[in-house]
């Protein structure tokens, strides 16, 4: 569980800097109260009456320093001066030494926190993205960046050097009349005390909406993956509904519950403010007709007294906004600290030349695996891809072919039984390296909004042009090379070409093929590809046959006759192992859905 420490140590790189120029930022708000102070000796002075003890030994002081009759004359260039070097001087100071930092330490934190949390999402296991879509994870991420940046200005510059400023005038009116000073301090901590205690109610409030938002948010983004099908089944108006129904009641809550609540709080403050302003004035009023205070104490504590009083209405603002950013900011925390993939995954390692060179041998050893313990997906799963060999994975869907692949990949590792890449356990291989030798071409091939190109290079930006061009022509990619209007250099994806099903998936054989896998794995897309597309895939793809090792999740018969070695799966257990005809023959399992997809050559 996140809290305010974590918010803390958000900016802990930054602490020596961050002290420094918030106690800069705070004496300079002390400083400040030097002005009403000069005032009230000047007025002391014109009014004939005693300057200050301090006041009138530092006169002295200079006078003798200088050589100048000590007199009123003196007194009053003295004070002058005083005001002139806490304003003037100080003008072209404060900004650097102030707002820079109060800007710059933010803004640094916020390049930390991005990168650590891109790193964060690049490790996340892949269960995590089952369970929060992009728009939830992208939602708490820019909200707990934003709010962070926001947050510490106003902390740092605003509200720490206000309470110094406060606790300043405090020091200014005890010097004065004790009794005032003492009322002074009173109003402040019941209206501070009262105040902290309704913002804790409120930022439980604003953790809850955040979650509600969140829930929202993550609904918005899905409409907007699943956009086709919305369209498809025109339930934009019954989309449009749900959201306009969450939206009333996000907005209930935040208006009734919560802005309700800061306005109630506002309003209390407000009333306590303006009475002990009253009575402060009232006290101070008796002071001086009694004759306890000079006319100059009296302007003095009336003068820096309505400035501490007018430093509420900011602090509670800064409050108010930390408040409600809270829950943002703690709830960016939990993100981080969700764990990453038990499976080290090196984000240092760019471009290297990996260090493993497989011969293509897997060997699946007894494998039995389920995602949730009590459901086994699959059984006791044994076969053997030779080097080189094409294998192709058959069953009905959610038979495990898919998973099998997963457990290849070491999304998961199998909770009994073991993979073997040459004889190795891939449990006792680096991951990324291992990964590295190994290539997916999956049904849906994701493109990047970038030129050809780069689509191409993504695993292998080291690949020379001849090599491109070579793995082009193996995946048929060249054949609409033409057709693009800048050739490689066509910007495709999100903002440019967009491609058709059957030359995203031949991008993404060619993609495949520039890494050099050892293994490349091919997820068949099923039936989205009209005839002639799907007629130039398998023959790229019957192109790769014997070039290194394949294991095709198999959905035509067209790949299944050809294959090595077909293994057919079923209910997560292995039925039958062996060639298309040897299966046809045995009138197995194969052999049924054979029988029952030969019409439309589809397998599942
Ligand atoms: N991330 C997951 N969490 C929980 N269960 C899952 C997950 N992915 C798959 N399953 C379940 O595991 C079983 C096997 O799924 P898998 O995707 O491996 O089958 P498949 O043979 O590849 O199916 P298809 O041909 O339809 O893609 C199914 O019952 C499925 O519901």
């Amino acid at each position: 569980m996140a809290s305010y420490k974590d918010i803390l140590r958000y900016y802990r790189g930054y602490w020596p800097i961050a002290t420094l120029s918030i106690a800069a930022a705070s004496l300079f708000e002390i400083l400040d109260l030097l002005v009403p102070y000069a005032i009230g000796q000047i007025l002391n002075v014109l009014s004939r009456q005693p300057l200050d003890g301090p006041v009138q030994r530092i006169v002295v002081s200079i006078g003798e320093l200088f050589n100048i009759p000590v007199g009123q004359s003196l007194a009053l260039w003295v004070l002058l001066g005083a005001i002139f070097a806490v304003s003037v001087l100080r003008a072209p100071i404060q900004p650097w030494i102030g707002s820079w930092f109060h800007w710059a330490i933010p803004l640094r934190a916020r390049r930390d926190y991005a990168e650590r949390v891109l790193s964060k999402i690049l490790t996340f296991p892949l269960a995590f993205y089952d369970e929060n879509n992009p728009g939830r994870i992208a939602g708490r991420v820019s909200r707990g960046l934003e709010n962070h940046t926001w947050t510490y200005p106003e902390v740092a510059g605003q509200f720490v050097p206000k309470l110094a400023r406060v606790l300043g005038i405090f020091g200014v009116i005890l010097l004065i009349e004790w009794r005032i000073a003492i009322a002074f301090l009173l109003s402040f901590i019941v209206i501070l005390g009262f105040s902290l205690r309704n913002l804790q109610s409120l930022i439980r409030r604003e953790e809850i909406i955040d979650r509600y938002i969140e829930n929202t948010e993550s609904r918005t983004s899905e409409i907007i993956t699943n956009i086709k099908t919305v369209k498809a089944f025109a339930t934009e108006a019954s989309e449009l509904e749900r959201q306009r129904q969450r939206f009333k009641r996000e907005q209930d809550v935040i208006l009734h519950r919560i802005h309700r609540g800061y306005v109630n709080l506002a309003t209390w403050q407000r009333t306590v403010v303006q009475t002990s302003v009253f009575c402060v004035l009232a006290m101070t009023l008796i002071a001086a007709v009694q004759g306890r205070i000079s006319i100059g104490h009296f302007i003095t504590t009336l003068t820096v007294s309505s400035m501490a009083y007018a430093e509420i209405e900011p602090l509670s603002m800064v409050a108010e906004f930390v408040a409600r950013r809270y829950a943002a900011m703690v709830r960016f925390h939990e993100l981080i600290q969700e764990p990453s993939d038990i499976y080290n995954v090196d984000l240092s390692i760019i471009g290297e030349t990996p260090p493993y060179q497989f011969t293509g041998k897997v060997d699946f050893r007894n494998i039995s695996f389920g995602y949730d313990t009590d459901k086994p997906v699959l059984k006791d799963v044994s076969f053997l891809v030779e080097p080189y060999q094409t294998v192709a994975l058959v069953g009905r869907s959610g038979s495990g072919k898919s998973t099998l692949v997963k457990l290849l990949f070491r999304y998961f590792d199998p909770t009994a039984g073991q993979i073997l890449m040459d004889d190795q356990d891939i449990r006792s291989l680096d991951m990324t390296q291992y990964r590295k030798r190994l290539a997916i071409v999956h049904q849906e091939v994701d493109v990047f909004n970038g030129t050809l190109l780069d689509n191409l290079t993504y695993g292998n930006s080291q690949a020379s042009f001849e090599q491109v061009q070579d793995a082009c022509r193996i995946a048929r990619v060249d054949e609409f090379i033409p057709s693009l209007a800048n050739g490689y250099s066509t910007v495709v994806g999100e903002r440019g070409v967009r491609l058709s099903g059957g030359q995203r998936q031949r991008l993404g054989i060619a993609r495949a093929l520039l890494v050099e896998p050892d293994v490349l794995v091919f997820d068949e897309a099923t039936s989205s590809l009209d005839y002639e597309s799907e007629r130039e895939i398998q023959m790229a793809m019957r192109s790769l046959f014997g070039t290194r090792s394949l294991l095709v999740i198999a959905h035509r018969l067209s790949t299944v006759r050809d294959a090595d070695k077909i293994v057919v799966l079923d209910q997560g257990m292995v039925a039958e192992v062996g060639r298309h005809e040897e299966l046809l023959q045995n009138r197995g399992l194969y052999w049924q859905l054979n029988q029952l997809h030969e019409a439309g050559e589809i397998l599942d």
